[in-house]
């Protein structure tokens, strides 16, 4: 059984289709990379994906269930959501904000601060020394780390993570795409969208490809982002070190 299933996923906002006849499937210990240039419908599609916006029409399953006939709070317990943009956080400490993660599991705050799944997402999104800062008060990159660490601390099978390394430095970026691995090697599975094609080429196992709300293309990432398809989606000439296409030019 898939973690995740979707297919025929359509939505259209007023006279748009914004996602077309999308599908997606995402199985234990991969992680599945979404990408596609600006408006392509990647967000709209996570959001669905998550569970957080019902398709026009399509088929959604988690762990082999209706998406629609899931409780909130079950769904809670199975797949994490990071959304793109989280906002600006409450003035509560870091390490509340992060043991928030647990409240699917029924664990009040002030006991899931001392929670060994809280310490580790604390730890590994290297949050420790930031732990009793008012969240408000984070940086855009530390806020990042910690929508993450609060997603980690859920323990969810299912991570949905929408440009989740966008405000990172390299380094970060590094260990939160490391992060992800290591979780897809514990048997979770990780679908993530990007901007950074030389990242998503190195730590997804499988590309998809968005473009105008239709998935185009999928699969590893050599066969996905070919010279062709880079100039026609992206508009850019690429150059490659390795299998990693890096965009290089624009098109003229
Ligand atoms: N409520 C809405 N009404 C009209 N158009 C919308 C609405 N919501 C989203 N759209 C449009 O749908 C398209 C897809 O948006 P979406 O946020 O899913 O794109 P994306 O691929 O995530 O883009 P980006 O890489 O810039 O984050 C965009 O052109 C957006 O303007």
């Amino acid at each position: 059984m898939s973690l995740l299933h979707a297919c025929g996923v359509s939505l259209r906002r007023g006279e748009r289709a914004v996602v077309s006849a999308a599908a997606l499937t995402l199985e234990r210990g991969r992680v599945v990379g979404l990408i596609g240039p600006n408006g392509a419908g990647k967000s709209t599609f996570m959001r669905m994906l998550a569970g957080l916006q019902a398709p026009d029409c399509g088929k959604i399953q988690l762990l082999g269930r209706d998406m629609g006939q899931i409780p909130p709070a079950m769904r809670a317990r199975q797949l994490a959501f990071i959304p793109q943009d989280g906002g600006m956080p409450p003035p509560m400490p870091v390490r509340n904000l992060v043991a928030l993660g647990r409240l699917p599991h029924g664990q009040a705050n002030m006991h899931a601060i001392g929670y060994p799944a809280v310490q580790r997402a604390l730890e590994a999104t290297g949050l420790l020394d930031l732990s009793a800062r008012p969240a408000c008060h984070l940086s855009g990159g530390e806020r990042a780390r910690m929508n993450l660490a609060r997603a980690l601390a859920t323990d969810t099978p299912v991570v949905v993570a929408d440009e989740p390394i966008a405000a990172l430095d390299p380094a970060h970026a590094l260990s939160m795409m490391q992060l992800f691995r290591e979780q897809a090697a514990q048997g979770k599975g990780i679908v993530v969208v990007l901007h950074d094609l030389v990242l998503a080429t190195r730590f997804c196992d499988e590309l998809v490809l968005m473009d105008d709300g239709s998935i185009i293309r999928h699969g590893p990432a050599t066969q996905v982002l070919d010279d062709d398809i880079m100039h026609a989606v992206y508009g850019v000439t690429v150059r490659r070190i390795g299998d990693a296409v890096i965009p290089w030019e624009l098109c003229r």
